[in-house]
C-alpha cells in the first residue's frame, strides 16, 4: 500500500490549477512503492489529457528535496527520460499539500521489467552512462547519504540483531571497505551525481525499449563506479541465489563502456565496489527491519538476500 496520506480531490485540483497543469479529472492512489504517498492524476487542458504522478513525501523534508527534484529536472532538460518535476510561478519544485512537501512529475510510459534479459541490461547500462555524463554540470551537491560514513555508523547499531557469522562478515567487510576507500585509486575515481538505487523496479520499459528511470530519492554525489555496481548487483544476478550472471553483466558493462569508457582503475576496483554495493543494501535492509523509526512507514525488504549477494561477491570476485 502506498497511500499514507489521503489527499482530498479539491486540494489536489487546486495544486494542479495553481501550477497551470489543467483541470483535474481523475486522481487514484498507487499501490506500489513503500516510502511515499503516490497518486496517478489525469488533467485536461484545451481538450488534451495528460497523466501525472503526485507524490507526498512522508520522510524526506522540504530542505532535502531540492537536490533530488533539481537533479531530475536537470536530467530531463538534458534528454534523459526521467520524471520532470513541475514548477510553480516562483520556480519552486517543492509544493505543500495536506501539510506535507509534495511534487508533481510527468507519468512515464511502460512498466518495470522484473525478469530482464541481456538486451534490457544493455539498455540500462547505456542509459546509466548517459545519465552520468548528463549530470556532470549539475550545480547542486549533496553526498550519498547511504555511503561509507553511514555504514560505519550503522553497522554497530545492527550488530546486536545478527548471529555470530553475520556479525563477523559485517565487521570484516566494513574494515575492507574502509581500507579500499582510503586508497589513492579509490579517492581518484570519477564521480558525480548518481542514482544509487537503480534497481529493476525503478526503470520502465515499453515494447523492449527503456522509457524511463525514476525514484531518485537516494541520489547523491558518489563515484560512478558505485552506481554501476548497484545496478550490476540487481540487474545481473540470479535473484534466488544471488549468483552473478555473466551474460547480462557483460551486456550491461559493454553498453555502459561504449558511452563512457571505464578507466583502468575502475575496472580494477569493480570487484571491491560490487562488494560495497551489496554491503550497502544489506546494512540498510537490516536497519529498516530491526530499527523501524518511530512512526516509520517503511516496509522492509529481506536483508538475507544481500547477505547472499555479498558472500557471492567475496567468494567469486568478478573481473570487469
Ligand atoms: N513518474 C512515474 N511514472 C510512472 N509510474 C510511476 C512514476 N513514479 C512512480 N510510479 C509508480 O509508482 C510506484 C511507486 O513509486 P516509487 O517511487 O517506487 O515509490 P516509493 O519511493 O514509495 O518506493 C512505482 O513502482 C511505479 O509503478
Ligand atoms: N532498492 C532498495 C530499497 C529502496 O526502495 P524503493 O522502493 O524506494 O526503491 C532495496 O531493495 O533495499
Amino acid at each position: 500500500m502506498a497511500v499514507y496520506t489521503e489527499v482530498p480531490e479539491d486540494d489536489a485540483r487546486s495544486l494542479f490549477a495553481r501550477l497551470g497543469l489543467g483541470d483535474l479529472v481523475e486522481l487514484r492512489g498507487i499501490q506500489g512503492g513503500i516510502e511515499n504517498t503516490n497518486y496517478f492524476a489525469t488533467t485536461e487542458q484545451d481538450g488534451q489529457r495528460t497523466e501525472w504522478v503526485l507524490t507526498l513525501f512522508e520522510r524526506l523534508t522540504a530542505q532535502q528535496l531540492p537536490f533530488y527534484l533539481r537533479l531530475m529536472k536537470h536530467l530531463a532538460q538534458h534528454g534523459i527520460p526521467v520524471p520532470d518535476p513541475q514548477a510553480d510561478a516562483a520556480g519552486d519544485l517543492v509544493h505543500l499539500l495536506c501539510g506535507k512537501p509534495a511534487a508533481i512529475v510527468d507519468r512515464l510510459a511502460g512498466r518495470s521489467e522484473l525478469q530482464p534479459t541481456a538486451a534490457h541490461c544493455a539498455a540500462v547500462g547505456e542509459m546509466l552512462a548517459r545519465m552520468h555524463l548528463a549530470a556532470r554540470d549539475f550545480p547542486l551537491t549533496q553526498p550519498n547519504l547511504r555511503a561509507l560514513p553511514w555504514w560505519n555508523e550503522t553497522v554497530p547499531v545492527v550488530l546486536p540483531f545478527v548471529d555470530e557469522a553475520q556479525a563477523a562478515l559485517l565487521r570484516s567487510e566494513l574494515a575492507y571497505q574502509n581500507h579500499i576507500a582510503a586508497s589513492s585509486a579509490a579517492t581518484a575515481l570519477p564521480r558525480g551525481a548518481v542514482h544509487a538505487d537503480l534497481f529493476r523496479d525503478n526503470v520502465m520499459f515499453q515494447e523492449g525499449a527503456l522509457t524511463g528511470l525514476f525514484d531518485f530519492y537516494f541520489a547523491g554525489v558518489d563515484t560512478w563506479l558505485f552506481d554501476l555496481a548497484v545496478c550490476l548487483n540487481d540487474w545481473c544476478i540470479d535473484l534466488a541465489t544471488g549468483a552473478h550472471d555473466d551474460v547480462r553483466a557483460r551486456a550491461l558493462l559493454d553498453a555502459y563502456d561504449r558511452v563512457r569508457p571505464l578507466q583502468a582503475a575502475e575496472r580494477r576496483l569493480l570487484p571491491a565496489m560490487l562488494r560495497a554495493g551489496a554491503l550497502r543494501f544489506w546494512i540498510s535492509r537490516l536497519w529498516d527491519l530491526h530499527l523501524p523509526r518511530e512512526a516509520s512507514l517503511l516496509q522492509p525488504h529481506d536483508p538475507s538476500h544481500f547477505e547472499r549477494v555479498l558472500r557471492h561477491r567475496v567468494e567469486h570476485p568478478v573481473a570487469a
